[in-house]
């Protein structure tokens, strides 16, 4: 990269469901490797990464208790999903030369460390990339309000969430096909007009803690280095 990333630290939240690719369930090696290129490069441009990815490829809490589970084993099963992603997201960085570790928020010695923030914060600093797997560790919460909440505990200065919508419209743009994209919003605009991309939890921490949000297309090659130089992919959703 010719100029100096304009981000030190960001977190990076990948949805679940867009590493399904073209497929309707689980993690297509394709996608997940060529994320796994541009984490890489990033990285080795200086920028100093964490990760959480989501479980909507594989489990979600909700849709299993609508299918009559109960809704805490669910969101248990929802959290493992998540565990899933993260060690793939693993695999993939170390296959290709990258350093990374998986921390859990559910002990899961086996696989993966626990999370302890001063340790994932000097992991981070040592180049390596963290993955934040299991969510909060709490029932009843998503992936968006573990990435706003691990997001602010590493003092990162962007949270971005990475999905298969190119930024937040003005509704649902897979229900609404007259909805029209926002350059810049407010995150009183996100909670007040229910722009549902993201959850309210989320959105309420990054305002308390003023961490500006970006939603971009992940779907497209090279959008996460063309935001850490600086151009306006998707949406920003900061201030009042
Ligand atoms: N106003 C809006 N602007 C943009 N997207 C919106 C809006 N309202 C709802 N959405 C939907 O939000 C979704 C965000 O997708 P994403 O897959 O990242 O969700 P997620 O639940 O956070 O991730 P995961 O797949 O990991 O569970 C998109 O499917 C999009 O259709
Ligand atoms: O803190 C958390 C995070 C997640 N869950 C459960 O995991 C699934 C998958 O996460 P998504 O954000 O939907 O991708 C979620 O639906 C919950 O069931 C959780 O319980 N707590």
């Amino acid at each position: 990269m010719s100029d100096q990333p304009k981000y030190h630290r960001i977190l990076l939240k990948l949805s679940g469901e867009a590493l399904m690719g073209e497929a309707d369930y689980g993690i297509d090696p394709k996608v997940i490797g060529r994320l796994a290129d541009e984490i890489i490069e990033v990285q080795k441009a200086g920028v100093q990464i964490g990760i959480v990815i989501g479980g909507g490829n594989i489990f979600r809490g909700a849709g299993l208790a609508a299918a009559g589970m109960d809704r805490v084993t669910g969101d248990h099963m929802g959290m493992l999903a998540t565990v899933m992603n993260a060690l793939a997201m693993q695999d993939a960085i170390e296959k290709r030369g990258g350093f990374a570790r998986v921390t859990s928020a559910i002990q899961i010695h086996d696989v993966a460390e626990d999370y302890i923030r001063r340790r994932a914060i000097r992991h981070i600093e040592k180049g390596r990339i963290v993955l934040f797997a299991a969510g909060t560790g709490n029932p009843f919460f998503t992936t968006d309000s573990a990435a706003a909440l691990r997001a602010v505990e590493i003092g990162a200065d962007l949270l971005l969430k990475a999905t298969k919508v190119d930024g937040v419209y003005t509704a649902d743009p897979a229900k609404d096909r007259h909805a029209t994209r926002y350059d810049r919003l407010g995150y009183d605009d996100v909670i007040e007009r229910k722009l549902a991309v993201m959850d309210t939890a989320a959105i309420a921490l990054c305002r308390d803690q003023k961490l500006p949000l970006r939603i971009y297309d992940m779907t497209v090659p090279g959008n996460l280095m063309r935001i850490m130089q600086g151009q306006p992919i998707g949406t920003l959703v900061d201030g009042d």
